[in-house]
């Protein structure tokens, strides 16, 4: 049984920042599936691009994998011989999760589970990378930084799978999507009270960018093929071809 998403239904007096512990992992991907328009969609294109892009004898890697459903659907769509995935989170409640639901599918491909902070660790050799809705969460200053290392570990035809929620240029469309994507929370029973509550939370610890910037950035680190290839509201995917 998937626990349900209760974590902002009472009012919370002294509300602090959103922050991935074992409440957020315990009810996580009943909280995902609510809250980001177009997840199971970009899940799928996952794999589908695991199928086109992972060269044999590489690196595959999932970062901020929290529970792993990129990590999982990756691994079913492999096709390449003698490659790894390298998922890593920084939240250890995420990671202990992570592993449970992992061993509930029989694979041959092998997996390596890392806690560790994306901004630590060594990129290497790989085929595809995936950053799905996490870069939202490093840092600002230290986003080129993490894109600029991801570009040098990856292999010529190797791709970056980035998806985000953006904020638009555009003011009045920038509320629009804000809008929609509360009615959105709405529809799939999140109250007012649990939809700013969370707004709030998330204040600190969210800072998304435009799709301009995260483009004009892709391109900066050496990215070649740049494009967005998905939105739905204020939520996207790019993909970035090396
Ligand atoms: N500095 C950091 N280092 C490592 N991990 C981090 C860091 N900062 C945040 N995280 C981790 O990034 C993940 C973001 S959730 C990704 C969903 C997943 N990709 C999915 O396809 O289901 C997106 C969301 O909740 O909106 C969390 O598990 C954090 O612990
Ligand atoms: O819920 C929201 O409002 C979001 O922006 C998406 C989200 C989903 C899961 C954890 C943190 C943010």
């Amino acid at each position: 049984m998937q626990s349900k998403d209760h974590i902002f239904a009472a009012p919370i007096a002294q509300l602090g920042d959103f922050c991935f512990d074992q409440n957020v992992a315990e009810v996580f991907p009943d909280m995902i599936k609510r809250s980001v328009p177009g997840y199971s969609n970009i899940i799928s294109a996952i794999g589908m691009m695991t199928t086109r892009f992972a060269q044999p004898d590489s690196r595959l890697y999932d970062l901020g994998c929290s529970l792993g459903a990129a990590t999982q659907e990756m691994r079913r769509n492999l096709t390449q011989p003698g490659c790894r995935i390298i998922a890593v989170d920084n939240s250890a409640a995420m990671l202990e999760r992570a592993a449970s639901h992992l061993a509930a599918f029989k694979s041959e491909v092998p997996v390596t589970l890392t806690e560790a902070d994306l901004c630590d660790i060594e990129i290497d050799n790989a085929s595809v990378v995936v950053l799905n809705f996490t870069l939202q969460f490093i840092d600002p200053g230290q986003r080129e930084t993490l894109l600029g290392k991801i570009y040098r570990g990856l292999k010529p035809g190797g791709v970056l799978i980035l998806s985000e929620k953006f904020v638009s240029h555009d003011e009045t469309v920038n509320e629009l999507l804000i809008d929609l994507h509360h009615d959105f929370k709405r529809a799939n029973g999140y109250s007012e009270l649990e939809i700013s509550q969370k707004r709030t939370a998330l204040e600190n610890v969210m800072r998304p960018d435009t799709p301009e910037l995260h483009k004009t950035r892709l391109k900066r680190v050496g990215f070649q093929h740049v494009d967005l290839w998905f939105q739905c509201f204020n939520f996207g995917s790019m993909v970035a071809i090396k």
